[in-house]
């Protein structure tokens, strides 16, 4: 298992000087180690065995504890900068991948993946930056500290702890390699866990409505239960692999008190270094087997890292040139435009004119490509060839959420923010018509009194429609992509809606959709049908 993922201290900033303190804190911990080893056995040796008067070891006494207060004040100041700075970065961290997400393309990040990645992954990885990296630097450096001091003061002790010192690093390693599949592995049971259960809390009304919500019942539990064995499987690794670092640490601690004991019977060596030694070597394997205390939320961080940098490495669905939006919403063409979602394309249009204030249905059979055009025109995809031009201008060369900003869409599926309905109406943005205004436009006048629950709880399926379609409405935004407007509405509904749209005059509407009637009173029609086999419109 690698101990730091490199697009860490590069990506994330604040990381390298993280570390750099946290190096920092552990050579002067080092230091404060043996200065404490030494003051300790010349009190003993000076004072208590050599018979000497108190007063002659006072200074080392009031050393003793000054090194004291200092190794505590230490610990303490490292402990609270490292969670303080480790909360800062990973909420600066979550933010970005957030941002990453959204911008993403639609559906190109699983919804299991990307709630347990920003959620448990980035409390793992703060976990890691707070606990296990400054555990990493304090093994990395104060071990070698100490040996060094120990080669000044008795080499026969220290060529000791330089022989068995590496075995715990060894097995470690040899640990490690196992726990990092295995955590790859529970963190996988933990997304599919996660979308399952997401997709089945976002469908519960159908399932119940079906009767088939306890058949789910089971398969949350198989899926549970797997998340259950691979997290006892780690488990298990860890009891393991933190019984056979104790082992290393603890016979290599008794073979230098052996050591120490034989030659201080021949006097081989003097009891005041002696004793300093022997006190410094269980605190030479310490820092070892606190970093193999750490070595899982290390694992579970690493496979987080990992992960995040995934998602932060994702490629926006379109890219943010520089120039704002249009000045003025004008024509928008479509010349030899083709679509394609990671295969052959799915849509291609020759030549395709938008005028403003007029209404452009698109028609054709289901799949034919008509809500994939809108995505086009929101910029939710780039063409994978030809151009889009708005007054001539190549729509990519604008920014894709200023562009936005002169859209409003209605989608094929449409989601509405919780709350009462007439909030859930209301646009962001100053300028457009009265929330009140646009739902009797959009025929959901009788709706402005009533609640949406979650994922649109509480309203019919048309309902829910015609409340996205005020949305839409309310919008100051000359563009309208309406998709499928006037699905599930009953035949009048269909017709008072179809008829408020005629009155938009000055907007300029795109809509796709199954009604004929609609598509009858467009000013052009466009059918797709065939357009995925290069049919061209
Ligand atoms: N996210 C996606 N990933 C892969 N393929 C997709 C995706 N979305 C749509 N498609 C495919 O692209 C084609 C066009 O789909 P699109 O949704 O644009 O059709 P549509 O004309 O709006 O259909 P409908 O009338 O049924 O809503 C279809 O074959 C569809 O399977």
């Amino acid at each position: 298992m690698r101990a730091l993922d490199p697009w860490l201290p590069r990506d994330v900033p604040g990381v390298r000087r993280f570390l750099a303190a946290a190096g920092a804190a552990a050579a002067c911990s080092a230091a404060l180690t043996v200065a404490q080893a030494v003051l300790f056995s010349h009190i003993v040796v000076a004072g208590f065995l050599g018979g000497r008067d108190v007063r002659d070891v006072v200074p080392a006494l009031l050393g003793f504890a000054g090194v004291g207060a200092a190794r505590a004040a230490l610990g303490w100041t490292s402990e609270t900068g490292a969670r303080t700075a480790a909360s800062r970065m990973v909420a600066e961290l979550r933010g970005r991948v957030l941002r990453r997400i959204v911008r993403a393309r639609p559906g190109s990040v699983p919804t299991g993946e990307a709630v347990t990645v920003t959620t448990d992954g980035v409390e793992a990885l703060e976990t890691y930056v707070a606990r296990f990296l400054p555990q990493l630097a304090t093994a990395a450096l104060a071990p070698p500290a100490i040996l060094a001091w120990v080669a000044f003061r008795d080499v026969p002790s220290a060529l000791v702890m330089a022989g068995t010192l590496p075995l715990v690093p060894l097995f470690g390693a040899l640990i490690g390699r196992t726990t990092s599949a295995r955590t790859r592995e529970r963190w996988r049971a933990l997304a599919v866990m996660s979308g399952h259960f997401l997709d089945v809390v976002t469908g519960l009304t159908t399932l119940r409505a079906h009767r088939r919500g306890r058949a789910q019942a089971a398969a949350i539990a198989a899926t549970g239960d797997r998340y259950r064995r691979e997290t006892m499987r780690v488990l298990r690794t860890a009891f393991l692999s933190a019984f056979v670092l104790e082992l290393a640490a603890t016979l290599g601690t008794a073979l230098v008190a052996v050591g120490i004991g034989l030659r201080l019977t021949t006097g081989g060596i003097g009891l005041e270094a002696g004793l300093a030694v022997l006190v410094l070597a269980p605190e030479l394997y310490g820092p070892l087997r606190g970093l193999a205390a750490e070595f899982h939320a290390g694992a579970d961080g690493l496979t987080a890292s990992r992960r995040l940098s995934a998602l932060l490495a994702l490629p926006p669905a379109v890219p943010a040139p520089a120039r704002p939006r249009p000045a003025a919403f004008g024509t928008v063409r479509l010349a030899d435009v083709t679509a394609a979602y990671d295969g052959p394309p799915v849509l291609t249009v020759t030549s395709l004119e938008i005028r403003p204030g007029e209404l452009t249905a698109l028609v054709g059979d289901s799949g034919a490509g008509k809500s994939t055009l809108l995505a086009l025109l929101m910029r939710f995809a780039e063409p994978s060839s030809g151009l889009i031009t708005v007054d001539g201008t190549d729509l990519a060369a604008f920014d894709p959420d200023e562009w936005r900003r002169l859209v409003a869409w209605l989608p094929q599926r449409p989601r509405l923010r919780p709350g009462p309905v007439l909030e859930a109406i209301a646009p962001a943005e100053p300028g457009g018509l009265s929330p009140v205004a646009a739902a009797e436009l959009a025929c959901a006048g009788s709706l402005v009194h009533r609640t949406v629950g979650e994922a649109g709880d509480g309203l019919s399926a048309g309902e829910v429609r015609r409340v996205a379609l005020a949305r839409a409405l309310a919008r100051p935004a000359p563009l309208l992509l309406l998709d499928e407007p006037t699905a599930h509405l009953d035949e009048t509904t269909a017709r008072r809606v179809t008829g408020a749209l005629l009155t938009l005059g000055d907007r300029t509407l795109v809509v796709a959709t199954h009604d004929p009637r609609l598509a009858a009173s467009a000013d052009q029609v466009i059918d797709l049908t065939g357009s995925r086999a290069g049919a061209l419109t």
